[in-house]
């Protein structure tokens, strides 16, 4: 894909990434996605990031047509350090050789161990929050986001056009020709929003607000959001990315519930729909997941939307199946908030799965609804009324959950 003038002067040269269906540790439905890279023609050349290694073909025709030679460029700045950003990193100051290079602190402190670049002379200035840098008409100002969601991320903002420059904030995983998010189909989007947040950001919701009342303080006037993936939020779009992050970061409970099982006979899951049944018959929207037939990128999206989650299992060698026990390790890494939850499963003898899921959840903060549902071998019609009456108890303490959390 070529150049994109965003702004007067503001160029996108990233690569699009159609084929990848894996994104560190979570996985892509057939989206792929993009690396974001800007640059700025001014007094100083001046180049974003840079992309994925394995994309720097399009990525140096890009810059070297936008900035009129890849020489051209002065400057480097790397809002991230991760490989999807900085993959290519050596390269480009080998390709483009820039006057300087910089950076956060933070960014400084760990570029060796990820780029071995302390002995080449990199010419490199850390620049911490607050920091302005003039390139002429243009000129750069930082704010650090430590942790949202590296150590090393930090935000550019260019306040002759108002534009932020977010690094991984508000990014979608989105494989298109179109570069702004009011060419495309609005569900869509927000779905993948949720995507991306879900699996990626969620363990730093607070971070996420307390980057909105930073943004605040500086007085940042916005009217273009560049993630480092996916479409451009411009115009009234703005306003749009910030409202729909501050939902997501919130973790507000809602009248949903997820039901996560495995089985091998079917027990489980025969009581896994009682649940759901009684859930609903109480007012509940409900999703039953299958967890080998469901992937864990989407397990997590559908956790992130729900006010419960309710996990079951059959005993297996004393303990829980592998998909549930992979569920629940993720999931626990991702600390999702404000929610209850609930524990079922078949055993023929020891038992052991309820307890064991009960003390994964436990773990997570998730306030349980009593010790769960244990079934011998094959649920009879009172046991299947005792998993209705489950759901039913489950869907009162959403309600519980949801106005102690002030949500109506
Ligand atoms: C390989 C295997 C190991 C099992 N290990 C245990 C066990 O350690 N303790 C137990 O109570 N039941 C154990 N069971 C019995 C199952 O928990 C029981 O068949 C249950 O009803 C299966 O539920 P499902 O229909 O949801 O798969 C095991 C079953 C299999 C096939």
């Amino acid at each position: 894909m070529r150049p994109v003038e965003i702004k007067k002067d503001i160029h996108w040269v990233g690569a699009v990434d159609y084929n990848t269906r894996d994104f560190h540790g979570y996985a892509l439905s057939p989206n792929g996605t993009t690396y974001n890279a800007f640059l700025i023609k001014d007094e100083k050349v001046t180049l974003f990031d840079t992309v994925k290694h394995g994309h720097e073909e399009e990525f140096f025709e890009n810059v070297a047509l936008a900035a009129g030679g890849l020489e051209a460029v002065d400057y480097l700045v790397v809002n991230h350090l991760e490989p999807d950003h900085a993959g290519c990193l050596v390269e480009t100051v080998e390709r483009v050789k820039p006057e300087k290079i910089f950076c956060s602190p933070m960014g400084l402190k760990a570029m060796d161990s990820l780029y071995h670049m302390k002995d080449k002379g990199w010419n490199i200035e850390a620049l911490p929050t607050g920091a302005n840098l003039s390139l002429g008409r243009h000129t750069l100002q930082f704010l650090e986001t430590r942790m949202l969601h590296w150590p090393d991320n930090m935000m550019t903002y260019i306040p002759e056009a108002k534009l932020l420059i977010s690094s991984d904030a508000f990014g979608q995983n989105l494989a298109s020709s179109e570069r702004f998010v009011d060419e495309v189909d609005r569900a869509k989007l927000t779905e993948l929003m949720r995507e991306y947040f879900a699996n990626i950001v969620l363990p730093f919701s607070p971070i996420v607000q307390k980057t909105f009342e930073q943004i605040q303080k500086l007085g940042w006037e916005i009217d273009m959001i560049a993630p480092d993936h996916g479409l451009m939020f411009r115009g009234k779009d703005v306003a749009f990315a910030i409202q729909q992050y501050a939902e997501l970061a919130a973790q507000h409970p809602t009248r949903r519930a997820t039901i996560l099982f495995d089985t091998m006979w079917h027990s489980t899951e025969t009581m896994a729909r009682a649940i759901g049944d009684g859930l609903k018959d109480a007012g509940c929207e409900v999703t039953l997941m299958h967890l080998k037939a469901n992937h864990h990128t989407s397990v997590m999206t559908e956790v992130s939307r729900s006010g419960a989650v309710i996990v079951g299992s059959p005993t297996h060698n004393n303990g829980i199946l592998p998909y549930v026990a992979g569920a629940l390790q993720y999931m626990k890494g991702l600390k999702p908030q404000n929610k209850v939850g609930g524990v079922f499963g078949s055993f023929g003898w020891s038992g052991e799965s309820v307890k064991i899921i009960k003390e994964w959840l436990t773990s997570m903060n998730i306030d349980v609804v009593g010790e769960g549902v244990r079934t011998k071998n094959v649920p009879d019609a009172e046991m299947l009324a005792q998993c209705f009456d489950y759901g039913r108890q489950i869907a009162q303490a959403i309600e519980a959950k949801m106005e102690a959390c002030g949500v109506k």
